[in-house]
């Protein structure tokens, strides 16, 4: 851990938490505190380290990119080409296909992060971090986890900076529904889904049209499943690839010939129409607003098909239109129909976890999202940064690290060089404390 020293209560201590720091050993940190070691969290440590910046990376979970190594299914392969893909200053291997893997992709973030001899504190998750004014500082508190059944350590880090890089799918979504609870069958959310083969010749209900409901619905088809899938609201659907160029690649190459991004969508709309025809008669309506700008506005991922719109129109996949009521072993629709069913896969979507842990309104909405979009939502104020929240997927948290890197460097920099002095100080308090 660089640049960091311990003590049990240091100076900025208040009034009101004076327990708490007593019970707290508390470390002080020469330079940022990067929450989340996923792709984000990673190419922003990356690009500080290449400037000289120390910086420490808490994690959750027990390896980087928890979200691709431990809540994704089997078959999951990146759905934008690699080159959308890849992270600042080190390029996938060439010999990687188009569409790389989850595994490769996973053991590039590996070789990304020895590379840039990144090395995360596992185990420790973020539960608090606020700005004390009076000090200028962050204050960052954790649980440090050594085993499951061990109630944890309790942490304390003092920064100057702080970055969020906990991502736009941090905790999975789990609607209620009528009835749920006395179904009888497995539920799960499709973050614990890895593959059919346990669900072969079985009835399953995939709530949700997303990617994730697309695919998994797909796969349980190739496992011999009988899959029906929710489309509750209206859902764009793409081909991957038009003419054997990927759709995504198409949008961009539209967009820096500087068109609209309504008139983008419209031409993608009028490919879409042409490759996979008129979508609604499968009972997938269309969204008002076009593919493009309904991701830029609300988030929302537009499916690029991979196969299960086939599925779709050969009725393998069977599309219903909601979700009445679970009774034990079906389901009522909103139309009066009733399916038989053997297990439920909540496809239901992510969130951010951003307010649960950061005591912070002007920065972030009440979502957990910047409130400033892309390009202008990676820099709030007194040090904190997110990286990774841009709606542009791998892509975007690249752009985003590079900036927030190169911003904190400066500061970094010119800071060190003022207040060593002042470091100096807190830092002798630190070890006097120790
Ligand atoms: C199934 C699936 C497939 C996807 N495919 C693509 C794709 O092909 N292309 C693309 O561009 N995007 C894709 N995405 C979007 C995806 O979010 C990004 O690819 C990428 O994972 C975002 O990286 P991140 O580091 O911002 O967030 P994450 O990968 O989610 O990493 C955040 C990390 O923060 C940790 N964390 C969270 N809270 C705390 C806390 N309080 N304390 C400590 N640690 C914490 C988490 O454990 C996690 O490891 C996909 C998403 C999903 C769900
Ligand atoms: N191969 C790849 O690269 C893949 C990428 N991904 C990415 O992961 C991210 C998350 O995708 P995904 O997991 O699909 O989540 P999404 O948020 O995209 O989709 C959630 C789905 O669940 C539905 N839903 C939510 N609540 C309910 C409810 N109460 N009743 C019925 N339906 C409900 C939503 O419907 P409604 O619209 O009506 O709210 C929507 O169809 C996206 O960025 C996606 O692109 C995911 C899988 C594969
Ligand atoms: O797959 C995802 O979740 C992504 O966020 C990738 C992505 C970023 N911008 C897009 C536009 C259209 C389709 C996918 C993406």
């Amino acid at each position: 851990m660089p640049n960091t020293c311990l003590a049990n209560m240091p100076p900025m201590v208040q009034a009101s938490d004076h327990e708490d720091f007593f019970a707290r050993p508390c470390i002080w940190v020469n330079g940022p505190v990067i929450v989340g070691a996923g792709p984000s969290g990673l190419a922003v440590g990356a690009c500080l380290k290449e400037q000289g910046v120390p910086l420490i990376i808490l994690e959750r979970a027990n390896c980087i990119a928890s979200l691709w190594q431990n809540r994704t299914y089997d078959r999951l392969k990146l759905h934008l080409p690699k080159q959308f893909c890849q992270l600042p200053n080190f390029p996938f291997p060439e010999e990687f296909p188009e569409y790389p893997t989850k595994y490769q992709f996973i053991e590039y973030l590996e070789s990304y992060a020895k590379h840039f001899h990144i090395s995360p504190n596992f185990n420790e998750t973020v539960q608090s971090a606020k700005y004390e004014q009076t000090f200028g500082l962050w204050r960052v508190q954790t649980t440090r986890e050594s085993s499951s059944n061990d109630p944890g350590d309790q942490v304390e880090y003092i920064c100057r900076w702080l970055v969020v890089a906990t991502g736009e799918n941090a905790e999975k979504v789990v609607p209620e529904f009528e009835g749920l609870e006395e179904f009888g069958g497995d539920v799960m959310h499709a973050c614990d889904y890895k593959s059919g083969e346990s669900y072969s010749g079985k009835r399953v209900l995939v709530v949700g049209c997303g990617n994730s409901g697309m695919e998994v619905s797909l796969d349980l088809c190739n496992y011999n499943a009988e899959p029906s899938m929710v489309a509750r609201g209206p859902v764009h659907v793409l081909p991957r690839e038009v003419l054997g160029k990927s759709t995504f690649e198409v949008a961009v190459s539209l967009m820096k010939w500087q068109l609209p991004l309504w008139s983008v969508d419209k031409i993608l709309l009028i490919l879409a129409r042409l490759i996979l025809g008129n979508v609604e008669k499968y009972g997938l309506r269309r969204p008002s607003m076009g593919p493009l700008q309904l991701k830029n506005t609300a988030g929302k991922t537009p499916v690029l098909d991979i196969g299960a719109l086939q599925k779709i129109r050969s009725g393998e996949i069977k599309v219903v239109r909601g979700i009445k009521r679970f009774y034990p072993g079906g389901v009522e629709l909103p139309n009066g129909e009733h399916l038989k069913i053997d297990s439920v896969i909540l496809a239901t979507g992510y969130r951010s976890n951003v307010p649960s842990w950061l005591k912070e309104n002007e920065f972030f909405s009440k979502d957990g999202i910047p409130k400033n979009p892309f390009p202008d939502g990676w820099k709030g104020k007194a040090g904190l940064y997110a990286v990774g929240f841009t709606r542009k997927g791998l892509s975007g948290a690249s752009l985003d690290a590079i900036s927030v890197a190169h911003d904190i460097a400066k500061s970094w920099k010119e800071e060190t060089k003022q207040k060593r002095k002042s470091i100096g100080t807190l830092h002798r308090r630190c070890i006097s404390h120790f």
